[in-house]
């Protein structure tokens, strides 16, 4: 039964599970736990005393075969694909320097594989590797994963990043008891991760099972996960409190973490003994609403984790429901798309209709027009001066429209030029003139800004040619075209715009982009929701552009070397590429922007830009991150350039713009 119904909320963090012990009667187990409020079980597959080196039957083909587990008949096919997890043998040390252990696990490891294949379970917990080394486990996990067809395989790690952490034992001498206090220091586990993923390859189908527990490392620590595979979080019930009534609650940082990982579709699995004392017989309150199964002697029995899942189920319910927003953006999270290329193409009617939604943009733009045209004509000048505004790059008509209501705010005249060069939009553009009685106020041309010959100078030019990195649409070089009509003293809107650039971790962007299996993917940058990503430093400004820019000779190429401090309390990471954003300065302080620091509140316009790397970089606790970005100029196109070159050198990203342009 899902934790709770979030309407437009579809994700699997809806499913709850719960890690069950070895039981040689599993459909008692499953039945006994989806009454209990579960969805799933994560359970063992084979007897945890199995070992193949004292199993009786010979080795036939390499592989001890019977019976090394129970029938597949016990469940059905649909019980076990949608309510079991496998765990595989938490004994399994493929590092181990004992031989026979070291066999024993690698033949175990694929008997269980092989046999959650059979029964094809939708994925499988494998026991975090026992010590630093890996190199064999992940070699082994690495040749299953080859044959794998839809399974996936979590590697379960524990949440620690190097905290040092007292424990107490008590010793008995001479009678006397001794309180003894050891340190001990919990390594960050996020690197044994990294080494596995990398000996993998960043295989698609391998993810990782968190552990939770009473402690919890870092924010910074914590956040680099959410750019990770992250597909379950193991929430031990030591991990709980224990409220004023007795029942299990979590900390207000492990509660802000459980409902990060119902955004971020990450499943909770509950382990462990119930720690609370909590009265679980019919007619406590802790089992009001739950389903209750029957012992058999007229008793009724609740499951003991019950009062744990409520609570899980009641942090789930407690989620501010979706915004429209949230809703019409959900299927556009973590999802490549290529960038607009609105010079070189037409927009489609479709494009423009989204666009013409985002009120917000449009009450920034109009705030804008209002305050220029406020400032511009001096109050006696009111009742008869005519301020000549254009449009360039109008679509079908909206910022028109803003202009026109910004001007009969202000209570001023305007005559709006609405330039376009798009046919198709100067089709909706004429009907939506006529439609409106603006014949004589508005001139529709339907022309490229950069060729046209106006028959007068405007007074203020307004624009919307920005992209997810601002510059990126090329609006510098279409304004530069179109300053010509612009008086000297004239205004352009937007008047400045600056993109930004932040590093960021993105397992699953990075894999999208490798399943391509070429290097112009990687060249390319990309417009896409971020969602499950970690960005692991503030964005930086890259390049600004202001307009008018009466400079003689103006030079649209940049160059920005930037460096990124990674905070040492957050451990190492791994950077995917970097997340790209703008802001721009419409008129004196009325702004719009995506960047995350100062990003224009509910603006849907646009998504963020993603600059891949080609190799993923791995970044030590507490080092710098060097980047460098390059815009390009020729006479058919603009393109940008990047590279790392500290804590390791990358190669320079699209040479030439040899993947990745935008025409002229
Ligand atoms: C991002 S859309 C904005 C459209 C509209 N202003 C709005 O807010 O919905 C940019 C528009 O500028 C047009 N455009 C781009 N470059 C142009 C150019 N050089 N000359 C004229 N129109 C241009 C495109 O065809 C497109 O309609």
């Amino acid at each position: 039964m899902p934790l709770g119904q979030r309407s437009g909320d579809n994700s699997e963090s809806r499913y709850c599970g719960t890690e069950v012990a070895y039981n040689d009667e599993i459909e008692n187990t499953l039945t006994a736990n989806l009454t209990g409020g579960f969805d799933f079980i994560v359970a063992p597959l084979l007897n945890p005393s199995y070992r193949p080196s004292k199993a009786k039957a010979p080795p036939v083909g390499g592989l001890h075969v019977p019976p090394f587990a129970g029938s597949d008949l016990i469940l059905s096919p649909s019980q076990w694909s949608s309510h079991v997890v496998g765990k595989l043998s938490t004994w399994i040390d493929l590092d181990s320097e004992n031989d026979i252990l070291a066999s024993d696990s690698e033949i175990t490891l694929k008997q269980e594989l092989s046999w959650a294949s059979h029964l094809s379970l939708q994925a499988c917990l494998l026991p975090t590797p026992p010590s630093g080394e890996c190199a064999n486990y992940a070699r082994c996990v690495n040749q299953a994963l080859e044959g794998l067809s839809s399974m996936q395989l979590w590697l379960r790690m524990p949440l620690t990043c190097n905290e040092v952490e007292d424990v107490e034992s008590t010793q008995d001498e001479d009678a006397a008891c001794k309180v003894n206090s050891t340190q001990i220091i919990k390594e960050d586990s996020w690197e044994c991760w990294n080494t596995f993923r990398m000996l993998s390859e960043h295989h698609s189908q391998l993810s990782v099972a968190l552990d939770i527990t009473e402690s919890l490392p870092s924010p910074n620590a914590l956040k680099r996960w959410l750019g990770e595979p992250v597909r379950a979080a193991v929430l031990h019930t030591s991990a709980f409190l224990t409220n004023k009534r007795g029942y299990p609650c979590l900390s207000k940082r492990h509660q802000m973490l459980v409902t990060s990982f119902f955004n971020h579709n990450i499943q909770v699995v509950l382990s462990g003994m119930p720690q609370q004392l909590v009265d679980v017989s019919e007619g406590s309150s802790a089992s009001e609403g739950s389903e209750k199964g029957s012992e058999g002697n007229g008793q009724v029995s609740v499951h003991p984790l019950r009062a744990y899942v409520d609570y899980i189920s009641h942090l789930y319910k407690r989620m501010p429901p979706l915004t429209e927003q949230e809703r019409f953006e959900m299927s556009y999270r973590d999802f490549l798309q290529a960038p607009l290329q609105p010079l070189m193409d037409n927009l489609e009617a479709q494009t423009y209709e989204t666009f013409e939604k985002d009120n917000v943009k449009y009450s920034q733009y109009k705030l804008a027009i209002y305050m220029a045209l406020r400032e511009r004509v001096k109050e006696e000048d009111a009742e008869t001066a005519v301020t000549v505004l254009m449009v360039v790059g109008a679509g079908r008509g909206p910022l028109v429209r803003t202009a026109l209501e910004a001007a009969q705010e202000a209570n001023l005249k305007l005559r709006v030029y609405a330039v376009e060069k798009n046919p198709n939009a100067v089709v909706t553009l004429h009907s939506l003139v006529a439609l409106e009685g603006w014949k004589d106020l508005v001139t529709i041309v339907s022309c490229d800004m950069r060729s046209w010959e106006a028959p007068e100078k405007a007074d203020i030019l307004v624009s919307e040619l920005l992209g997810s990195f601002g510059d990126n649409e090329l609006s510098p070089e279409c304004l530069d075209g179109a300053q010509r009509f612009l008086k000297k003293d004239g205004i352009s809107i937007p008047s400045a715009y600056t993109s930004f650039i932040g590093p960021i971790t993105a397992a699953k962007l990075y894999n999208d982009v490798k399943a391509h299996n070429d290097m112009a993917h990687f060249e390319t940058s990309y417009v896409v929701k971020l969602h499950s990503v970690a960005k692991l430093c503030p964005p930086q400004s890259v390049f600004t552009f202001e307009h008018p820019n009466w400079s003689p000779k103006i030079d649209n190429r940049r160059y920005k070397k930037l460096t990124f401090e990674f905070s040492p309390d957050m451990g190492s990471a791994a950077v995917h590429g970097f997340g790209g954003y703008f802001d721009a300065t419409l008129y004196k302080d009325v702004h719009l922007g995506i960047e995350p620091a100062t990003a224009t509140p509910d603006m849907f316009s646009w998504f963020p830009i993603y600059f891949p790397l080609r190799v993923p970089l791995y970044v030590p606790a507490g080092s710098t991150l060097v980047a460098h970005f390059w815009r390009c100029v020729s006479s058919t196109k603009v393109w940008y350039e990047w590279s790392v070159t500290s804590p390791a050198i990358s190669p320079i990203h699209n040479p030439n713009g040899r993947s990745y342009w935008v025409g002229l």
